[in-house]
């Protein structure tokens, strides 16, 4: 037997381990681990530190000033020596509750009022007024100009004698400025500078900026994210509204109406900075006098500010309850927000919003304060869009248009007259060969989104982004349309000149030109409305304003489909057209793409009017770019008619702008080459010099070498009946007659010339 020594194993143990090894590492392996797992279930996870000896003293911002999570003081001990004491403090509150939802309960702490906190400073801060205004048809623009004027010569003479404190107002009209600069906080632009808002607005019944302003203004004060009291950064407001005083005698009857509310949503916005109270005027009667007597207001409120002394205590105006019970909380409609200032409040504690404690927390809005089932309000009756007793109607009427149901109308235009007098027909005969005498021009949709400097509607259009009104059947309007036309045709029986021919031609109407006013595609159902018109062989030509993608998306066949294209920019857009919509550009370009896709399937035609100062010079490369994007069939340029009318002189539009027929030419061949440039295959091929017309063709309109813009109307029919799908090059009419070419004028030899002596400017759009 082998010598073993104390550590040596037999070698039938050796020869066994070797044998077995690997399951024995493995089975022990494993039953080590089931052991550490079952430790670990029954006690948790040991902790790396058991002693309760403290980590190092961190710092914390509690209460924002640098505080230690324990405590440590030294205590002596009787045995003379000392000891130190760590007393570990609760956790800061912010841990705990930063991420979970909380239920809201609790009620608002109100601010005393009258208390608005004065931010302005005398000794080192200055005060700017600025002056927002809105106006449709021009009254109001012109007074907020006249009043930024007379307070900027104050303000001068203010600061010659010596008064720095006072700078110059600016002005910002409210259908283009960013609500979010200007009425969610205060501005803070400039340096040591407070701001006075002077708001001065009309009023209108009728959908129009106004109310998405007055919309931002609730919105705003009902945002839960937001202080109640945004605005209190400024030193005062103070309001005027203009209103008539003929259609609305009481402010019961919504005389200045819109003033009213805007005056108590900026009370609530501003804590309570009227300085100086609403003002009302009426337009027809007292209006200049009340703005006198409200601007002597803005201005003591003024110089009292810049001394140093507020708003005053006590007077109406001050903020004091007194003058402000009107604006208090309504009981329901803020109980939610009170309580989450409330939450806020209780989270903040003393700390700073905008110190690094602040965090905003999660909050389970779906257990809160839910109103206990109130009966939802029953809808709102919907309104005319023209009712017959508006100034709207009046207003329309005596204009020469023939309202039909709530919101649609009817015209005769002046090239009807002249062609049933054998004087010529406008453009469109020209270029399509619609005799003027058998067209009609009417609108299903008084109403559009836009406030063109150059629009026939003299201010008082309804306007609106969405259609909110009453509803009229096709049929109705079909039939009033067609009755109103035939009616104003008849009066023309006994005029002068007339031929009998042509009278009884026009007697049937073959073309409907739905480019009056207003926006047609707005109307719910303009496809049933064109399916009329077809059926009875009427062909249709509807112009749009390129601000309703979605409903120009869904258009079915009209015969020719227009969008107005009235700058080559944003910035030019939006001064020309003055559009409602805030996306009106993303808007515009999505119907270009549109019409680019409808390209083989609607006969498309941009078409540009061409105001003077406003969108030609240096525009010819945009628009070449715009066409680039839309592809049209045919482009249509035109002088801008001149108006005169209040509308358009507040505008700043005069004769001044209605370009020279040779300046149309001119920016045609600029055009024509700029798209050349681009490789696209457009030419020059009619013109319509009696009303500055011409037409850019694309080639696709060429036959032989020769322009086709005529319309085979029957064809068209034809092909709509056969129901299968067909597009513009299917119905290409007879080629363009030699007088309607480019260079040879575009008036019919057939047709008596009459000298229109001093009125060559003038062009229909
Ligand atoms: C369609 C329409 C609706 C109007 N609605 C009201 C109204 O509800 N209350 C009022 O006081 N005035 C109303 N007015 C009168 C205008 O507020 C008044 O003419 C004002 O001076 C127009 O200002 P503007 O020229 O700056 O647009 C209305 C006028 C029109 C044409
Ligand atoms: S789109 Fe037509 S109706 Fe509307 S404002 Fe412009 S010109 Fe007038």
């Amino acid at each position: 037997m082998p010598h073993l020594g104390i550590f040596e194993l037999p070698d039938e143990l050796l020869d066994l381990w070797h044998q077995y090894r690997i399951p024995i590492i493995l089975s022990t392996f494993g039953l080590l681990t089931a052991v550490r797992l079952g430790l670990h279930f029954k006690y948790g996870r040991p902790k790396a530190m058991v002693s309760s000896m403290p980590g190092s003293p961190r710092p914390s911002l509690v209460d924002g000033v640098e505080k230690p999570l324990v405590d440590i003081k030294i205590r002596p001990l009787e045995s003379g020596e000392k000891a130190v004491v760590y007393t570990e403090k609760p956790k800061p509150v912010k841990s705990a509750r930063k991420h979970s939802p909380k239920r809201v309960t609790g009620k608002k702490v109100r601010r005393p009022k009258g208390t608005g906190q004065m931010l302005f400073d005398p000794e080192v801060d200055s005060i700017r007024p600025l002056i927002f205004y809105s106006s449709l048809a021009g009254t109001t623009e012109k007074a907020a100009g006249k009043l930024a004027s007379d307070i900027n010569h104050w303000i001068r003479d203010r600061q010659t004698a010596g008064d720095s404190k006072l700078l110059e107002t600016q002005s910002h009209d409210l259908s283009y400025v960013e609500y979010d600069d200007f009425f969610i906080t205060a501005p803070k632009d400039e340096p040591n500078t407070k701001y006075f808002y002077i708001v001065i607005i009309p009023s209108y019944d009728i959908d129009t900026v106004l109310n998405t302003f007055l919309e931002h203004l609730q919105e705003t004060h009902h945002d839960f994210r937001i202080d109640t009291a945004p605005l209190s950064g400024l030193v005062g407001y103070t309001v005027f509204g203009f209103g008539d005083r003929e259609g609305w005698s009481t402010e019961e009857e919504g005389f200045c109406s819109q003033a009213i509310e805007v005056d108590k949503w900026l009370a609530k916005l501003t804590g309570r900075k009227r300085a100086f109270p609403l003002g009302m005027g009426d337009v027809k009667t007292d209006g200049a006098e009340r703005l006198g007597e409200w601007l002597s207001g803005i201005q003591d409120a003024l110089v009292d500010i810049a001394a140093g002394k507020g708003l005053g205590e006590g007077v109406a105006g001050s903020g004091n309850a007194v003058a402000s019970d009107e604006e208090e909380e309504e009981p329901n409609s803020k109980a939610s927000l009170d309580d989450v200032e409330d939450l806020g409040k209780s989270y903040r504690g003393p700390v700073e919003k905008d110190s690094e404690e602040w965090a905003p927390m999660a909050i389970d809005f779906t257990t809160f304060n839910k109103p206990a089932s109130a009966p939802a309000p029953a809808p709102a009756p919907l309104k005319e869009m023209v009712p017959k007793s508006s100034p709207t109607y009046a207003s329309l009427t005596k204009q020469g248009y023939t309202i039909v149901g709530s919101h649609s109308g009817v015209k005769i235009c002046r090239w009807t007259k002249s062609a049933l007098r054998g004087r010529g027909s406008c453009y469109k005969f020209t270029f399509y060969g619609i005799k003027s005498h058998l067209c009609m021009e009417s609108t299903p949709s008084l109403s559009c989104s836009n406030k063109c400097v150059f629009c026939w509607r003299h201010g008082t259009n309804p306007v609106g982004t969405t259609w909110r009104w009453k509803v009229d059947p096709p049929e109705v309007i079909f039939e009033g349309v067609k009755e109103g036309h035939y009616k104003k045709i008849k009066m023309m029986k006994g005029v002068p000149g007339v031929r009998a021919e042509r009278f009884a031609e026009a007697m049937r109407i073959r073309h409907c030109a739905l480019s009056l006013v207003g926006e047609p595609i707005f109307y719910p159902y303009i496809n049933e409305f064109t399916a009329m018109l077809h059926k009875e062989h009427i062909s249709s030509f509807l112009v749009c304003n390129a601000q309703h993608p979605d409903q120009l998306a869904t258009l079915n066949h009209v015969t020719q489909l227009y969008v107005s294209i009235d700058a080559s920019n944003k910035e030019s857009l939006r001064k020309i057209d003055r559009p409602l919509h805030r996306d009106f550009w993303e808007r515009f370009n999505r119907c270009l793409d549109i019409l680019r896709e409808k390209r083989f399937e609607q006969r498309t035609v941009f078409r540009l009017t061409l105001v003077k100062g406003f969108n030609i010079d240096e525009e010819v490369e945009g628009y070449a770019d715009l066409v680039a994007k839309g592809l049209p069939c045919f482009v249509e340029v035109k002088g801008v008619t001149y108006c005169g009318t209040s509308t358009s002189s507040a505008a700043g539009l005069t004769m001044q702008n209605v370009p020279f027929y040779a300046e149309v030419q001119a920016f045609v061949v600029a055009l024509d080459a700029a798209l050349a440039r681009r490789g696209l295959s457009y030419g020059i091929a009619a013109e319509h010099a009696h009303s500055c017309c011409v037409l850019l063709a694309s080639t696709r309109f060429r036959r032989d070498g020769k322009w086709c813009t005529r319309i085979d109307y029957g064809r068209f029919f034809e092909l709509l009946e056969s129901g299968k799908p067909f597009g513009p090059d299917d119905y290409v009419g007879d080629e363009t007659p030699e007088w309607a070419l480019w260079g040879n004028g575009g008036f019919d030899p057939r047709d008596e010339r009459v000298d229109r002596k001093g009125k060559k400017k003038i062009v229909e759009i």
